[in-house]
């Protein structure tokens, strides 16, 4: 990430309430943060430290409670369902612990499905080279490993180009050499395209691969931690 990038999500005090009364959950307090254009940030903390509410936020699939927050010239905040189904249309890549590929459709064909509706998408085949599946794309999902079908699901959330990459526990149901093949792919693709990417992750050891590390703790931004030295995953051990 060049030193001088832009600055692409901006949040300013934002809060999320579920639910009223007795059942009031606050996820997020007062959390604000900007991200850089490139940077790659990972998300750390326990269970319920309002990781996902946060993600979803920058992705447009929630909004906050209070608080502003805004992707560009993009109010996220406020912005109407169709303005943030246009928003992560255009701009968002999500990656979730679960793959969510539809079973009876190959590799390629999973990928193509998500290039009809974008507006400058890459290759379908480039994108599958991305996550080295070229020799597979013919196979169905049944037909794939767990950390293959990952590397499916993130060639299907870059085909579109998008300017970020938000990833919710990408390795929480790999084991450890498949997890550090998935966190290795979602490296180059921060390298190589220049992507923006937001790593949500229990595993305090993926810290190190990130330019920036956030850590959350009952809904508030704990601590930030910027790594002088990235770690490439293969260098990681847990
Ligand atoms: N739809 C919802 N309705 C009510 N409470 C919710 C909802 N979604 C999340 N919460 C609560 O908000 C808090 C933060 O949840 P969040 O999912 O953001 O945490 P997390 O850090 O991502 O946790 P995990 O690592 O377990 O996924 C938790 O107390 C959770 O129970």
């Amino acid at each position: 990430m060049p030193p001088d990038a832009p600055i692409v999500f901006r949040a300013r005090d934002l809060a999320k309430v579920y639910g009223s009364g007795e059942v009031e959950v606050i996820a997020l307090h007062d959390v604000s943060l900007e991200i850089a254009r490139g940077e790659f940030v990972v998300l750390l903390g326990a269970s319920g430290s309002g990781k996902s509410t946060l993600l979803n936020i920058l992705g447009g699939l929630d909004v906050p409670t209070r608080g502003e927050v805004s992707f560009g010239d993009h109010l996220l905040s406020g912005a109407s369902e169709a303005e943030l189904t246009r928003y992560r249309r255009e701009h968002v890549g999500f990656v979730f612990q679960f793959y969510n590929l539809i079973p009876s459709l190959t590799v390629r064909e999973n990928v193509a499905l998500v290039t009809d509706i974008a507006a400058h998408p890459m290759d379908i085949d480039e994108a599958i080279a991305l996550v080295d599946l070229s020799a597979r794309r013919d196979h169905f999902p049944a037909q794939l490993s767990g950390g293959e079908q990952q590397r499916v699901a993130i060639a299907r959330a870059i085909v579109k180009k998008p300017d970020v990459l938000l990833c919710d526990e990408p390795t929480g149901a790999l084991d450890y050499s498949t997890g550090k093949r998935v966190l290795d792919v979602i490296a180059r693709i921060n390298r190589e395209l220049g992507t923006t990417a937001v790593v949500i992750t229990h595993n305090a050891a993926i810290a190190g691969m990130a330019d920036r590390v956030i850590y959350l703790g009952d809904g508030h931004i704990l601590r930030v931690e910027r790594n002088a030295h990235k770690v490439s995953p293969a260098e990681l051990s847990w």
